[in-house]
């Protein structure tokens, strides 16, 4: 558990410690910012292209920009979140676990979310940014000047794109989430990014637009849509999980209305498509 200070500003599930073991303490280029790529999210169940979207920002920083990331974490969703489909975080927290000790060598999972009350993603962020400058004390350059971790989300445009609906985030916390950390997006087939971000145009220097130049449209309502019809999801889904699902039994429940609902707009969705092309 962290400093004294920290329990005035933030909420800590019981046992929580703040996983670091793969972030970067000293930084390789000291002419650059270091970063920390953030992913909220259900992660129901966590995918490749989850994984990939951080692979995807780490190509994009190295060619576009003078971040050099030290870290990458998944930060899944709390079960008060409410969302057809959303398992149990300590099922999701498991998965990507699995998914990151399976595939990556830089990538860490934060249960800090998950396992306590909903915590809007601008309060998630600050934690992120609480942990790595005010208790780890940030990084060093190879001269062993300290330098302070910027926070940076990375999300799909998809939910980018839910910033420019009225209603779903406030005006307070898109400033600071846009304003004071900034985020990377990945393009996702159905969002029109330049449509999402129309109305986030005073943050646009802080808005790094990753295209997928390999298109990868998997999500995790079709890998759960194909659990529950008893399809095979190997090789959508690091094996691991795969592995973990089918000894778990896990997403064979019939499905809700509102899940129902989900899936008969995918599949509408996939079958216009298919006739267009
Ligand atoms: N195929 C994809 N392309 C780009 N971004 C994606 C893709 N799949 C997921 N993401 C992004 O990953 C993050 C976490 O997403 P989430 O866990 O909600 O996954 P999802 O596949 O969209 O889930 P669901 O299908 O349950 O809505 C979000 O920022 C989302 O935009
Ligand atoms: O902070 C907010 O106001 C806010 C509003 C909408 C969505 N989010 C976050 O966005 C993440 C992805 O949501 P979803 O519905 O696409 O799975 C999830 O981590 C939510 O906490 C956060």
């Amino acid at each position: 558990m962290s400093s004294p200070e920290s329990q005035s500003r933030f909420t800590y599930p019981s046992n929580y410690s703040f996983p670091h073991h793969r972030l970067n303490r000293v930084m390789r280029d000291s002419s650059k910012t270091p970063i920390v790529l953030v992913a909220c999210g259900s992660f129901s169940p966590v995918t490749y292209l989850h994984l990939r979207m951080f692979e995807m920002a780490k190509d994009y920083c190295r060619q576009n920009t003078d971040f050099e990331i030290v870290g990458g974490y998944l930060s899944p969703v709390s079960d008060q979140y409410v969302k057809p489909g959303l398992l149990s975080a300590e099922h999701r927290v498991k998965m990507c676990t699995l998914a990151a000790e399976d595939t990556s060598s830089w990538l860490m999972i934060d249960p800090w979310e998950a396992f306590q009350s909903y915590q809007r993603t601008a309060v998630v962020l600050d934690h992120f940014d609480f942990e790595l400058n005010n208790v780890l004390g940030g990084v060093q350059t190879a001269d062993g000047e300290h330098r302070n971790v910027r926070v940076m989300l990375l999300a799909g445009s998809d939910l980018i794109g839910t910033m420019s609906q009225p209603g779903v985030w406030s005006q307070q916390d898109l400033d600071h989430i846009l304003g004071r950390y900034g985020c990377f997006i990945i393009e996702r087939a159905g969002t029109d990014v330049d449509q999402a971000t129309d109305s986030l145009a005073r943050w646009k220097h802080n808005i790094h637009i990753i295209s997928q130049l390999i298109q990868n449209d998997v999500s995790s309502t079709k890998v759960r849509l194909f659990l529950r019809r008893g399809l095979s999801v190997r090789y959508l889904l690091p094996s691991a999980v795969v592995d973990y699902i089918e000894q778990n039994k896990l997403y064979v429940d019939e499905a809700t209305a509102a899940e129902k609902e989900k899936e008969r707009e995918m599949l509408a969705t996939l079958s216009k498509k298919k006739a267009t092309t």
